[in-house]
């Protein structure tokens, strides 16, 4: 879901690609799944099944982690679980702090999900006066004049953007200035950064259109494979699907 702009080189330093470290997430899911079920061994078809990865493809990315399975058993479940984690660095705290605490910031605090996998939401950071002190997810917000001692203080490196997009590159620049160099927005604008600093951008409305896009085709697909429309219908089709000369609408790459 995340469309990434990283200010890395494809291939990492311990030559993982980026591709693979991008699945890697996708695995840990699937493992978790089966650790929690107690399964103890899975085969690469069925994992490759699980996350949604073609098997080869997933073979060749545990082979950057030196992990080959065994033949006939498949891969253990908790060894993986383990190594995964400690490839994407899970397997120490993160302290994250969130900026811009309106519904979607509130609704990212809430989110359990942060914690289990390593990422500790540190602090909880809004521009508006009367959100200071109040809990949200049992976390007082604090105020933004306190972001940079935020930072320092707890030590974090990670950064969530969730305010209106007219304000996310002021805010980046205050969080890289004090020290963060992991940023997740959320706002729907393209930050611009230094190098070393990572980002990425989540946006569902793009996700969306994406899937329009695709339900368009098999609408598409579906009335070629019914014939052809009466000429009136078909102008009319045209107009209300495809604008006004009949391209498919633009899609922003994911
Ligand atoms: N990526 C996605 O899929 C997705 C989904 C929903 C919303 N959004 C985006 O997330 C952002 C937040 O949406 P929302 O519905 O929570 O908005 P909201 O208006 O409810 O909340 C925005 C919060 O940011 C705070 N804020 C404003 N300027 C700030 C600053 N300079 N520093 C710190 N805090 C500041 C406001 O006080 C407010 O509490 C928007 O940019 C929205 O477009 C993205």
């Amino acid at each position: 879901m995340a469309t990434g702009r990283t200010h890395r080189p494809a291939t990492r330093s311990r030559g993982i690609p980026e591709a693979t470290v991008a699945r890697l997430p996708l695995y840990l899911r699937a493992l978790t799944a089966l650790s929690e079920r107690s399964v103890p061994t899975v085969s690469s078809e069925e994992l490759a099944a699980a996350a949604g990865v073609n098997s080869a493809k997933l073979r060749k990315d545990f082979s950057y982690l030196g992990s080959y399975g065994t033949r006939g058993v498949g891969y253990d479940v908790e060894y993986l679980v383990y190594q995964i984690s400690r490839e994407l660095g899970l397997t120490q705290d993160w302290p994250v702090v969130i900026v811009g605490i309106g519904n979607l910031g509130a609704a990212l605090a809430n989110y359990g999900g942060f914690a289990s996998r390593g990422f500790r939401v540190a602090a909880l950071i809004d521009a508006d006066p009367a959100m200071a002190g109040k809990p949200v997810a049992g976390i007082p917000v604090q105020h933004t004049d306190e972001l940079e001692a935020i930072i320092r203080d707890n030590g974090v490196s990670i950064g969530v953007i969730a305010t209106p997009a007219g304000a996310a590159q002021q805010v980046c620049d205050r969080l890289v200035a004090a020290g963060v160099t992991s940023i997740l927005n959320f706002a729907p604008t393209v930050l611009n950064v230094p190098e070393g600093v990572d980002v990425r951008k989540v946006d569902l409305s793009i996700e969306l259109q994406i899937l329009a896009f695709h339900e368009q085709r098999k609408a598409g697909e579906e009335a070629a494979a019914e014939g052809p429309l009466p000429a009136a219908g078909a102008a009319r089709k045209r107009s209300a699907d495809q604008g006004p000369d009949g391209d498919v609408p633009a899609v922003m790459p994911a």
